[in-house]
């Protein structure tokens, strides 16, 4: 059975993200989110499903951590609420909220864990968006506030950083598609709020250099692989819209200094234009330690005149879909490095989410989850395959430790290598976990 070697120093971890699994988001002092808001909006989320009590992890940190240990990462990603540490976005600060982070980091650190701590993940405090949220440029003013209070608190415990998670996601799923919290259906302002999630990655980026914060600090972008229907130029066109809205969109002005010039002259013929002010983009351009990549899924595509916000259309028949319906394309994975370091150059790339959702039936307190084994041994071997063509890969964590909620999609979408019964809370590993076990004690897997 060939087996493939990973290099020794790479970081092997995973990811969840506050709403998705802490829960108790009436304790302790925590105020409301825009994803409580939506969540328990009529008709936002399938099932009805809300992250009231999620995993329960806010309860529950301690054997969230033992199965990390257990598992044997080095790293474990995991975002702050921010209105657990201000339940208004700003003004008095939340003491209970702020010990609950330094207990899941205390504990992490007990273990030889690393935290990697995202501040954004997109749960922006209720009381902000009520005062226009990220369409409000004071919103990053808030945001430098929490920033700096995080900072402050967990520099010298913390050694890895994000910023904003997906800010794709965050601005364009949820203020142009309309099916993420707050909901919202217009262009401009999903235009206007990408604005505004770089200048207030970039400002604390700057505040993060200013304070002088131990560790590194680098993004969470959303990324994809579109392979053209043929090369006929409009279907490559159109592939390289869907890849520059995932990626040129938000790594050009902070890497480059400046917006793809194409995509700008794309939202312009769309009606929806910049909102930049003078110093924005000095603002925005501030030298990251690592871009975080976030992958799941790609396929073929082509021209379609238009087809949504872009013009193009899907041709998926070539591949398997996970249960969420996402084509897998590991070999898309693989290109999106190689995307990277020929836009951006050698600036290390740590794989910050990666994984799949399945339908993992449980059966005498077994998860046979053969389906993801496959999908990580893909895309790992993608992984493999551009550390060995020289791509500077630091790191690779799995989306996700547990089960959790799946924003529109709820509970129904599992993406874990830990099952969770949503009735009992209890944590069962599934057969990808053993199998994750194995390849970060051995370094390697088989094939
Ligand atoms: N043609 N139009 N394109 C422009 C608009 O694109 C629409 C793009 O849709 C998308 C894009 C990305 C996702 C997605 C979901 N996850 C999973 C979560 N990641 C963070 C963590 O919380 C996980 O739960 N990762 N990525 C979904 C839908």
């Amino acid at each position: 059975m060939p087996i493939i070697q990973f290099p020794k120093g790479l970081k092997w971890g995973t990811a969840t993200a506050a709403y998705q699994v802490e829960g108790a988001v009436s304790e302790d002092g925590r105020g409301l989110s825009i994803w409580d808001t939506f969540s328990h909006t009529p008709g936002k989320v399938k099932n009805g499903d809300n992250g009231d009590i999620a995993c329960d992890s806010y309860h529950r940190y301690a054997e969230d951590v033992d199965l990390l240990h257990q598992l044997g990462v080095n790293v474990y990603r995991f975002s702050v609420s921010w209105s657990r540490i201000y339940p208004n976005g700003k003004g008095e600060l939340n003491p209970k909220g702020v010990n609950y982070y330094h207990n899941l980091i205390d504990k992490l650190l007990e273990k030889g864990i690393e935290p990697m701590l995202t501040l954004y993940h997109w749960d922006l405090p209720q009381a902000l968006q009520d005062d226009g949220g990220w369409a409000n440029r004071e919103t990053i003013d808030a945001f430098i506030l929490y920033a700096k209070t995080v900072f402050n608190e967990f520099n010298g415990k913390v050694k890895y950083w994000q910023t904003i998670n997906e800010p794709l996601c965050a601005a364009f799923l949820s203020n142009y598609q309309g099916v993420h919290a707050p909901g919202f259906q217009d262009l401009q302002l999903a235009v206007d709020i990408s604005h505004h999630l770089l200048l207030a990655h970039g400002r604390t980026v700057r505040l993060f250099r200013d304070m002088r914060v131990e560790g590194e600090i680098g993004t969470a972008t959303n990324t994809t692989w579109r392979e053209p229907f043929s090369i006929k130029a409009e279907d490559m066109e159109a592939c390289k819209r869907e890849i520059g809205l995932n990626i040129d969109w938000f790594l050009d002005p902070i890497i480059k200094g400046e917006y793809p010039g194409y995509m700008v002259e794309w939202f312009k013929k769309k009606g929806a234009e910049l909102p930049i002010k003078e110093g924005d983009l000095e603002a925005i351009h501030q030298p990251i330690d690592f871009i975080g990549v976030n992958y799941y899924s790609g396929n073929i595509a082509r021209y379609k005149k238009d087809a949504g916000l872009l013009d193009i259309e899907n041709i998926e028949i070539d591949y398997d879909k996970t249960y969420i319906e996402w084509p897998i394309y590991a070999d898309g994975l693989y290109k999106v490095f190689h995307y990277l370091a020929e836009r951006y150059g050698d600036i290390p790339l740590f794989v910050t989410e990666n994984g799949a959702c399945c339908i993992d039936q449980l059966s005498e307190g077994r998860v046979n989850d053969q389906d993801r084994i496959k999908y990580y041994q893909q895309h790992l071997t993608a992984v493999s395959r551009a550390i060995e063509s020289g791509i500077n890969i630091t790191g690779y964590l799995a989306w996700s430790l547990l089960d959790n909620f799946e924003w529109a999609e709820g509970y129904g979408k599992r993406f874990g290598l830990v099952y969770v019964d949503f009735h009992t809370m209890e944590r069962i590993k599934k057969d990808s976990y053993y199998w994750y076990k194995k390849v970060i004690a051995n370094g390697w897997m088989e094939i």
